[in-house]
């Protein structure tokens, strides 16, 4: 329809008391002009463009001082001095994350200020100057056409420009684009909803949205926004699936038990991060689905913690926590040390409640002079196996542990009651991870009971690695990957954290000392003689098994040359400071001496 025949129509409309009402038949188009399309172009490729307009913005602006106020040149070199270097001090606040990113941005400054004060003083026309501008602008401009991000954020702008019709296509009228953010695995943005339209019924338009985008499928996800608003939601979209490879662990997240770990992401790649800090945690899942992994991100996190000392009970015998050995203050890889290991942490938990007491306080806040306590156990099921009198303490710990930070964090394939040693240890996990099961009902038992018909549905996580959580913070069913350490990466950061590692505090120390000078009658258990002499007293029914008793019988037996530190880490199955403190103990009594650097000896060496 042509405007004079509408604006016709129009008016016979008005005279018949009707509201003229406007057609607009989609095969008609708006004859556009020439100048509407290049400024559409224009706009729409304004990113790509900005180097050009940049350029054209300073070649009028150094030809107009030139002309008005030629003397202005060296204000304007200074100014540039002065914008340069606050880019490269404080551009992170303005959103250059990255130095090159700060270096680039101050280098443009600097090249356009000292380009615009040589303008200004001899006009733009100068020469040299046309060719620096033409040669230096092309050269300055290929790091802004190449900038990834940039170019990411705006296909993002664009996409965004369309939500309009994709809105009108999808059924979502009237929805809005809030704001919006790119980062390394796509991009979300925050939508106002319009009125009577809910989050549900944006939910339901997810398949609609994906092939509105264009994205692949599941790559869409929607969530409520962290206010909570009814009329408003976040959409995420992926461009590239966090969960289709194994993710590299980025490194440590934490250098404090009291900070949040980060285990890996979820799908829509935020971080799945957990608070360990006086909490218990269960690990469970099939054979193969992943534990031990996780079990590396825990410890790759807590060595890098100053204020947590790691124990660990690894009953097949030290497979997979002995490479962690040297951040690692006391490992135990037989059922007696594993024994002797939560007995002592039971003595710990007490001499720490007693002080807690007897200073008035509630809790211990863990701190690099008095730590957090974590024992860590790979297949608990074996230690409830083979060492079924240590359940008790593994009880007592899950009871009274969190307040004094002796925490545990154990493994196991399938939590049964019979696996965790029929002990209440389960019902005190605080934080649950579950990895793929191969039994439905095994997704209650790990995660506790209701959780499978509360769609936790860890039956179905279809990769190594995958799990779902489930801590007061995690409250609904996401799958997450964890990151995979590999083999190099675990020696290196276990030789690379095992400077930070903190010594057990001065508490704890005397509580276990106490306990080793108690005699024996006053003992409530049957006691292991821990003690140095042990070795010594071996056929006299000395328990030859304990660390100490091992550490003695390898310094008694040792060879002239002594015996490597390592081979004394290994053979008691303790850390690299539990064994100085003790080599220093039999020292200082004369009953140890070092013959060559990391090498000792019983001083009169006696037959095992
Ligand atoms: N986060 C991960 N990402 C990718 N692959 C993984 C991940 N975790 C584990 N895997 C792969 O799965 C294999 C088995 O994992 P893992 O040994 O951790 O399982 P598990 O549950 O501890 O098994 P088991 O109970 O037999 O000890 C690993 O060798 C590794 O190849």
């Amino acid at each position: 329809m042509r405007p004079r025949q509408m604006r016709r129509n129009a008016r016979r409309m008005r005279r018949y008391g009707m509201q003229p009402m406007v057609v607009i038949n989609s095969g008609d188009s708006l004859p556009d002009v020439f100048a509407v399309l290049f400024g559409r172009w224009l706009w729409r490729y304004r990113s790509e463009l900005a180097p050009f307009t940049l350029a054209m913005v300073t070649v009028l602006v150094s030809l107009v001082l030139h002309l008005t106020h030629p003397q202005w040149w060296p204000w304007l070199l200074a100014s540039a001095t002065v914008v340069a270097s606050s880019l490269v001090g404080l551009g992170q606040r303005m959103g250059l994350v990255r130095r090159s990113e700060r270096v680039y941005a101050a280098t443009v400054a600097m090249a356009v200020g000292a380009w615009l004060a040589a303008g200004t003083a001899l006009g733009p026309s100068f020469r040299p100057l046309p060719q620096l501008l033409l040669y230096g602008g092309v050269v300055l401009a290929v790091p802004w056409w190449a900038h990834r991000r940039r170019r990411a954020r705006v296909r993002v702008e664009r996409k965004l420009a369309a939500w309009p019709e994709i809105s009108a296509a999808i059924g979502l009228n009237g929805s809005r684009v809030m704001s919006a953010v790119v980062d390394v695995w796509g991009w979300r943005a925050r939508f106002g909803l319009a009125r009577g339209q809910t989050i549900q019924d944006v939910t339901a338009k997810i398949p609609a949205l994906e092939s509105a985008l264009g994205t692949f499928r599941g790559a869409v996800r929607v969530h409520p926004t962290p206010d909570d608003k009814a009329n408003r939601f976040e959409l995420r979209v992926l461009d590239i699936d966090p969960h289709a490879d194994a993710i590299p662990w980025p490194g440590p997240s934490v250098s404090s038990i009291t900070e949040p770990i980060d285990l890996g992401p979820f799908e829509d790649a935020t971080p799945a991060q957990v608070h360990l800090k006086r909490r218990h945690g269960l690990i469970g899942g099939a054979t193969g689905s992943g534990k031990s992994g996780v079990i590396n991100v825990l410890m790759g996190n807590l060595s890098a913690c100053t204020d947590a000392v790691i124990w660990a009970i690894d009953l097949k015998r030290g497979m997979e926590l002995q490479p962690w050995s040297a951040c690692i203050d006391r490992l135990a890889t037989n059922p007696e040390q594993a024994s002797a290991l939560l007995r002592d942490a039971v003595t710990i938990l007490e001499g720490r409640a007693e002080w807690l007491a007897a200073h008035g306080q509630r809790v211990w806040e863990p701190t690099s002079d008095m730590p957090a306590l974590v024992i860590l156990i790979d297949e608990y099921a074996e230690l409830a196996d083979e060492a079924p009198d240590a359940i008790s303490d593994a009880d007592s710990i899950g009871r009274r542990g969190r307040a004094v930070a002796v925490q545990l964090i154990a493994a196991t394939q399938r939590p049964t009651q019979k696996a965790m040693g029929r002990g209440a240890l389960r019902s005190q996990m605080d934080v649950r991870l579950s990895f793929r099961v191969r039994e439905r009902r095994d997704v209650d038992l790990i995660l506790g009971q209701g959780m499978l018909s509360a769609g936790w549905h860890a039956h179905t996580l279809n990769a190594p690695g995958k799990f779902l959580i489930s801590a007061p913070e995690h409250d609904t069913p996401r799958r997450a990957r964890a990151y995979l350490l590999t083999d190099e990466a675990v020696s290196a950061t276990a030789s690379q954290h095992t400077v930070w590692r903190p010594p057990l505090d001065e508490v704890s120390r005397r509580a276990l000392q106490a306990e080793r000078d108690q005699p024996r009658s006053q003992r409530a258990e049957p006691p292991v003689d821990a003690s140095p002499g042990a070795g010594e007293r071996q056929g006299q029914g000395g328990d030859d098994k304990a660390p100490e008793g091992v550490l003695w019988s390898m310094l008694a037996g040792a060879p002239d040359e002594g015996v490597p530190i390592a081979h004394l880490m290994t053979a008691t199955g303790m850390g690299r400071s539990w064994v100085y403190y003790r080599l220093q103990e039999l020292a200082a009594e004369r009953r140890a001496c070092q013959v060559s650097r990391g090498r000792w000896r019983a001083t009169q060496p006696t037959e095992p």
